[in-house]
């Protein structure tokens, strides 16, 4: 017994030692109290504008995944570049989503929450019909966020070839598609290597942006990228005016006669009618080549709600004719062979969604069937079933489903590979687009390199200094208890 004193006092000691240890590095090791950054990116479309607000923890800002949207305002009306005739109102309609921006961050975060405008194909088209007037609603703009309390970093037209490539970012970031490269990530189960391509369709442009391991032939449409360590070849295009909005212009210009008032389409439901201004439709840099001088003032558009028809008319607007790579998509653009998954967003979702082909994988083939039932019901069934959807919006749902499946026959998406494409609203909570990339990007939150991390977690490295300290003590009480007597420490087993 004498012995087991000293042993026993060492014992206590050794404990203390070891729980001071674990105490000391959990204090020492504490997450600071979490830092959240924010920033503003207004998506000027050619339709409407959309205020979209992130947040992320600052300590975290390399990583990826790690920037989340916490609220998307809808900018009352159509987009700024509506406002040509009255360029200082398209400030003024960004007042409201300012506003409510001010409301959601905290102020003493204000200061340092950048502001970015990005306009896309709207304000590319009033550049090209009057440069002057594009600069105005742009100043207009400017003018307005410069008086909001946030730090305003500039509102400019972002080029076709930087809204594929923003777009492409952000859905790969969001899936969590650059992490791969890091080796602990590798190991991870479900990790799928590789990325997604990406599929923007808007109003006045649609954008094709994908990883391609063939030769870029042409240097417009080739992107490189070092994204957390990795090289990625990108194929990129924007076109111009086959957004859907500007796709039915061209649609309907080419139809177009000098003398009749009415204009019976097959892209519209059967008992749908619809005015439409001349010199609204020729407005438009996109079908101004096709203008007849002799067409009457308005027309009237009356649907006839045939599938097969509405394709053949729609085919008309595509020119398939001439190419001078080794492989074109269409009028003349190369493009080379579809490789991987895609991510197809915007007015792809919000189309195939009111189709209800978004839930699950649908064959072409049935959403060829989809459509073509669409198409065949009459307008009064249409307005019935979905009477809460604005008519704008309904009505071309025939036409934006048909125009949908020629442009994406024309990218090469077959029978088979239609099933790599997946019809995308949100991402975990954030909308798909180009402008949470756009933000990453100017914000340099995307690093080429892979940033140096610890190996551990923070819990990972509590948990293993804990796992250790009692192992170590569960070996001191078993020798203990087995020899009781000093021997063991003069053995030097401990
Ligand atoms: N709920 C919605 C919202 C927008 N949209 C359409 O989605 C497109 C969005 O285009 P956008 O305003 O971003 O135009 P771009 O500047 O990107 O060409 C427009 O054609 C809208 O009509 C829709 O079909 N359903
Ligand atoms: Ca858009």
């Amino acid at each position: 017994m004498e012995q087991e004193g000293p042993l026993f006092i060492l014992g206590v000691f050794f404990v203390l030692g070891i729980v001071a240890l674990t105490v000391v590095a959990v204090l020492q090791n504490k997450p600071l109290p979490e830092n959240l950054k924010y920033g503003i990116v207004l998506d000027a479309g050619s339709s409407h504008t959309s205020v979209y607000i992130y947040r992320w923890p600052a300590e975290k800002e390399n990583d990826t995944g790690v920037v989340q949207q916490v609220e998307e305002c809808k900018v009352e009306g159509n987009g700024i570049s509506s406002y040509h005739e009255k360029p200082v109102e398209a400030g003024l309609s960004l007042q409201a989503c300012m506003n409510k921006a001010r409301d959601i961050i905290p102020v003493s975060k204000h200061k340092e929450t950048p502001v970015y405008l990005g306009a896309t194909a709207g304000m590319r088209l009033l550049r090209l019909t009057n440069s002057r007037v594009a600069d105005e609603v742009l100043a207009s703009v400017e003018n307005t966020l410069r008086s909001s309390p946030f730090d305003f970093q500039g509102a400019r037209i972002i080029t076709g070839q930087e809204e594929g490539a923003y777009g492409w970012i952000t859905i790969n970031y969001l899936l969590g598609n650059f992490i791969h490269s890091s080796p602990w990530f590798n190991i991870m189960p479900n990790s799928k290597e590789g990325t997604s391509g990406a599929l923007d369709l808007g109003g006045a442009s649609t954008q094709i942006t994908f990883v391609s391991d063939e030769n870029i032939e042409s240097q417009d449409n080739s992107l490189r990228f070092r994204l957390y360590g990795k090289s990625y070849n990108v194929y990129t295009h924007s076109f111009l005016c086959y957004g859907k909005d500007q796709a039915l212009r061209l649609q309907l210009a080419n139809t177009m006669t000098g003398q009749n008032i009415t204009l019976l389409d097959p892209c519209f439901n059967s008992g749908y009618m619809r005015n439409v201004s001349t010199a609204d439709l020729y407005s438009s840099p996109c079908v101004s080549g096709l203008r007849i001088l002799t067409a009457p003032q308005t027309i009237q558009i009356q649907g006839t709600g045939n599938y097969q028809l509405c394709k053949n008319k729609v085919q008309t607007i595509f020119n398939v004719s001439h190419c001078s790579y080794s492989r074109c998509s269409f009028n003349g653009i190369f493009q080379p062979g579809l490789q991987g998954e895609f991510g197809a967003f915007s007015a792809f979702y919000f189309v195939m969604d009111f189709l209800k082909l978004t839930k699950e994988k649908v064959s072409l083939d049935s959403v060829k069937d989809t459509v073509e039932r669409h198409c065949s019901k009459p307008w009064a069934e249409v307005k019935r079933e979905s009477g809460r959807i604005k008519e704008k919006y309904l009505s071309e749902y025939c036409f934006s489903g048909v125009y949908i499946l020629s442009l994406l026959d024309l990218y090469g998406f077959n029978s088979s590979s239609w099933e790599d494409i997946t019809f995308l609203g949100k991402i975990h909570g954030s909308d798909a687009g180009w402008t949470l990339g756009y933000m990453l990007n100017l914000t340099n939150m995307i690093p080429a390199e892979l940033p140096p991390s610890p190996p551990l977690s923070h819990g990972g490295y509590v948990g293993l200094m804990v796992f250790f300290s009692v192992f170590l003590l569960f070996i001191l009480l078993t020798c203990w208890l087995t020899f009781r007597k000093p021997k063991c420490l003069q053995k030097g087993i401990i």
